[in-house]
């Protein structure tokens, strides 16, 4: 395949073009967003994506790992920091344990992952594998669905206290804490990918990569789906 290449704003356009497949749309996070998900339905969706909690540290670390850019890894190495915590800052991982306390998840069963379904457990660990062999540059490019996480986490934050009101506020600190986050992250992501895909053929592949990790989050939802049907009782 080939073509003109698209210039920066033409790539950066179709890259945020994919949106329209984000697990936004996935019909589990529609019900999340419609206040229709049961306590068991949430505290599902809590336990397994603790699980991509987890790994997204180790997926930065081989990135890290595998980049001989010294002024890309000074700044890589805070999404480690966010994740993980440094010093007084407990860390995302912390918050989201926190979230988990918070929907009611006993500790010790969220940190022993018991409760995470094989198709989450391979869809992760497929973007992790992906990280670990793939040129640097493309696992940054396939960390950009960041872009579109900031209003996926302004829902929750909107619609939780009025729909989940069982759900404890400060369990919410992580979805509050991400957004300036992710947007920080998104600009150096698209710095990197705007900058390393040059020819056509080479943009056309950003857009598969930035596919494939799309279909991370759409695979880990669509087993959470099936997992944990709709059990909530409905209104007399
Ligand atoms: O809640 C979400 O829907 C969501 C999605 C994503 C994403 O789009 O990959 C991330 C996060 N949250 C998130 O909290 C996060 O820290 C994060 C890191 C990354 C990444 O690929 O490096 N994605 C995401």
């Amino acid at each position: 395949m080939s073509g003109k290449p698209w210039n920066s704003a033409e790539f950066e356009a179709q890259l945020r073009s994919k949106g329209d497949r984000y697990h936004i749309h996935h019909p589990f996070n529609i019900q999340m967003r419609e206040g229709k998900l049961s306590k068991s339905q949430l505290q599902g969706w809590v336990a397994n994506r603790f699980y991509y909690q987890v790994n997204i540290p180790q997926k930065d670390a081989a990135i890290m790992a595998n980049c001989d850019d010294r002024e890309t890894r000074r700044r890589w190495i805070q999404r480690i920091m966010d994740h993980d915590g440094f010093g007084e800052n407990a860390g995302g991982i912390e918050a989201w344990s926190r979230l988990g306390e918070a929907v009611g998840i006993d500790r010790d069963q969220l940190w022993n992952q018991s409760l995470v379904l094989p198709g989450v457990r391979f869809a992760v660990d497929a973007y992790v594998n992906f990280a670990r062999h793939a040129p640097w540059q493309e696992a940054v490019c396939s960390s950009l669905t960041e872009m579109f996480a900031p209003e996926i986490h302004k829902q929750r934050l909107a619609n939780w206290p009025k729909d989940y009101p069982w759900v404890a506020s400060d369990g919410l600190n992580y979805f509050r804490s991400r957004i300036s986050l992710a947007e920080r992250d998104v600009e150096h992501g698209l710095e990197v990918t705007l900058k390393y895909f040059q020819t056509r053929a080479q943009q056309e592949r950003a857009l598969h990569i930035l596919q494939f990790k799309l279909d991370v989050l759409w695979s880990m939802s669509d087993a959470i789906a099936a997992a944990y049907p709709n059990d909530r009782k409905k209104a007399a």
